[in-house]
């Protein structure tokens, strides 16, 4: 028997990753895709056109930056879809309005029309009945020393270069918008519980846990569907 078929994981499921920069979203998505067999759709960080201009001028570049990224993702999620699920998402598209354009938008690096035509374009595209939405979110936790360490250790220039700052209002808002998000089911991990780096192993415990709450969410939804 398999992994996924051992934590009772559907083949189709579709699965993304959320949390603030360098907390191991990329690291995740490997590790699970690996042991679930499944694809992976990962950010694309180097080919980015916009994203080192936007760390050097936010006022300048970050409209530009959050349409190419809702782009991006979207059609990442039109092709997750096409293919039938067995998907592990880097970054879930909720995260690019939710934390970003409006913490651009709230600072003053996003003018407010800049911020409505992105938000009404979102709502357009993502918000509506027709959108289908992951199975479940997996979000991922820990501590803002150690989440800036990583930043640090993972060494790309323009995040190194950003100022501390910048990365701990964006930690208090993924605190605040991961308890009142609910778009999709969440599954909360603590990147203190496991380690993917050293412990090839620690990936079962949060495969079990995965395997409930999708169960869990599928019940529910059939439930919806007989009502
Ligand atoms: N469990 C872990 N223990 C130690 N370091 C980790 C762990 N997971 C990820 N890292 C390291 O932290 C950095 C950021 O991880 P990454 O997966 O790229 O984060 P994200 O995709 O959330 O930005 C990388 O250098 C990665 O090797
Ligand atoms: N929507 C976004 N707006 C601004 N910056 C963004 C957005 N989505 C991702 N980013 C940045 C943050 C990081 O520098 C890189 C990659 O993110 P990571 O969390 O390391 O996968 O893109």
């Amino acid at each position: 028997m398999n992994l996924r078929e051992k934590y009772n994981i559907p083949h189709d499921s579709i699965i993304t990753i959320a949390g603030t920069v360098g907390v191991g979203k990329s690291t995740m998505t490997q590790a699970l895709a690996d042991a679930l067999k499944f694809k992976t759709s990962f950010e694309k960080v180097d080919t980015n056109p916009y994203l080192e201009k936007f760390y050097a001028d936010f006022e300048r570049w970050s409209f530009h930056l959050q349409i190419y990224f809702l782009a991006e993702r979207f059609k990442e999620q039109k092709k997750i879809f096409e293919y039938g699920g067995g998907f592990v998402q880097d970054r879930s598209i909720y995260e690019d309005t939710g934390i970003f354009a409006k913490m651009h938008y709230e600072n003053g690096t996003m003018s407010e029309v800049d911020y409505e035509t992105y938000k009404n374009l979102f709502d357009a595209m993502v918000m509506t009945p027709y959108f289908p939405h992951p199975d479940l979110l997996i979000y991922l936790e820990g501590s803002l020393d150690e989440i800036i360490s990583r930043i640090q250790l993972r060494g790309r220039e323009m995040e190194k270069n950003t100022p501390i700052a910048y990365w701990e209002e964006m930690y208090r808002r993924y605190e605040e918008w991961i308890d009142n998000f609910n778009a999709c089911p969440v599954l909360r991990l603590n990147i203190a519980d496991y380690d993917l780096m050293n412990e090839k192993h620690s990936i079962e415990p949060v495969l079990e846990k995965v395997g409930r709450a999708i169960q869990h969410s599928r019940r529910w939804k059939t439930r919806q569907l007989i009502k």
